[in-house]
């Protein structure tokens, strides 16, 4: 067998047994653990193609598993590579040119709902074929550079050879995916990694000088830094049903140079959850509730193989329960930002429409994030008063 051949043969083990129970990455890592005999080059090619296979979505699924590793390495690649020169010269030579025209040289169809069966799901304003189509490509990476580093950062990325795109907004950078960027600029408070939609949802936060906010889905903090940097002096609560992630938030509250704050594990879905928040009342919250993550999925293309339609079922009544819970801690005339980074209307404008149902609340501005349109994520962002 040929170097190429053994690339395609393990690749095609991983996905006989990849169940999707652990992330990909996850997964390829224990998998490389095991064959400590395969160098980087082995890996990156290996995780490479299984990327690109699941990147084809629904398409074919039927197809012998090899012959869908090279339709993948085909039509999600954009420069010639040696594995194509070597298992598929013709199509190697064509590598960079347009979708349409690959298809046609390849003699196959590829519908986007193919690709994405649920585009019916898909909120309000997404271009369903430019959606379905970017799930081919791997998103950018997006960082979020603080404390006006701007300049200082680009000079690092000039000194260490990557071409950075800065957006309009003078803070957004986008790299090409696999920058170490951690090498590169050592100081972290810096910047953040941070993609760009999830940049976007901050211009909804809007906090007034020292006012009050909790961040009650925090995770790790990526909003809650994210509204810091905006105004620093506002009272901010964190919370989140996680103490690991609390954990991590910590840490990267302390990199990023982010002082006084409350933490607290909280389960917003207990019924214990109101009693404990002792009438507090905040003029801000935001509500990055837990989701489908569909939005995100050209990062995990493994998530879109694996899901199954009546888990938006599930996410909805876990964002419903949440939103109700959350809602009697807004002051009177005071904002809830709920953001989501799914592509579903379920998960989006039903649970907006019925936190304007079940309160005073009512939408002010916001919806759909389209990064596709960029190399991000979609997501989605709205502002209740
Ligand atoms: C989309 S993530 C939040 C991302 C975060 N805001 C950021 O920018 O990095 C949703 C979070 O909701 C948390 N969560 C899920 N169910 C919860 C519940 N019942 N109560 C509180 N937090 C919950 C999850 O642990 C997860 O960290």
């Amino acid at each position: 067998m040929t170097r190429w051949e053994n690339y395609l043969a393990s690749a095609a083990k991983i996905i006989d047994t990849y169940s999707g129970s652990l992330p990909l990455h996850h997964f390829l890592k224990a998998f490389f653990k095991e064959h400590p005999y395969m160098g980087s080059r082995d890996r990156r090619w290996i995780s490479q193609l299984v990327y690109h296979y699941f990147r084809l979505g629904h398409w074919e699924r039927g197809l012998p598993v090899q012959e869908r590793l090279l339709a993948g390495a085909f039509l999600c690649e954009s420069v010639p590579n040696d594995l194509l020169a070597a298992l598929k010269p013709d199509w190697n030579e064509q590598v960079q040119a347009p979708l349409a025209d690959k298809l046609l040289l390849m003699g196959i169809t590829l519908a986007p709902q193919s690709i994405f069966p649920f585009l019916s799901d898909l909120s309000a304003g997404i271009d369903t074929n430019a959606y379905a189509y970017t799930l081919l490509k791997q998103p950018r990476l997006f960082i979020r550079v603080r404390n006006n580093k701007l300049d200082k950062v680009l000079q690092l990325l000039e000194k260490a050879g990557v071409a950075g795109e800065v957006f309009a907004n003078k803070t957004t950078v986008a790299l090409p995916n696999g920058t170490k960027i951690e090498t590169i600029v050592p100081e972290k408070s810096w910047y953040e990694v941070q993609d760009a939609s999830s940049q976007q949802t901050g211009t909804l936060f809007m906090p007034g000088k020292q006012t009050q906010w909790w961040d009650c889905c925090a995770a790790s903090g990526g909003k809650s830094i994210l509204l810091k940097d905006q105004q620093p002096d506002v009272q901010l609560l964190v919370t989140d049903v996680r103490r690991s992630i609390l954990e991590n938030l910590q840490q990267r509250f302390s990199a990023a140079g982010v002082r006084h704050y409350e933490a607290r594990v909280a389960d917003l879905t207990a019924p214990n959850f109101a009693a404990s928040m002792n009438n507090r009342q905040f003029d801000g919250v935001i509500l990055d509730a837990p989701c489908s993550g569909s939005g995100t999925w050209g990062r995990t293309p493994e998530s879109l193989a694996f899901f199954k339609r009546e888990e938006i079922d599930k996410y909805q009544s876990l964002q419903k329960r949440i939103a109700h819970n959350v809602i009697p801690f807004v002051k009177k005339g005071g904002a809830l930002i709920y953001i989501t980074c799914s592509v579903f209307k379920q998960e989006n404008e039903e649970v907006v429409q019925y936190i304007e149902d079940n309160s005073d609340l009512r939408r002010q501005e916001g919806g759909v994030i389209a990064g596709y349109d960029k190399g991000a994520d979609t997501m989605y962002a709205v502002r209740l008063s």
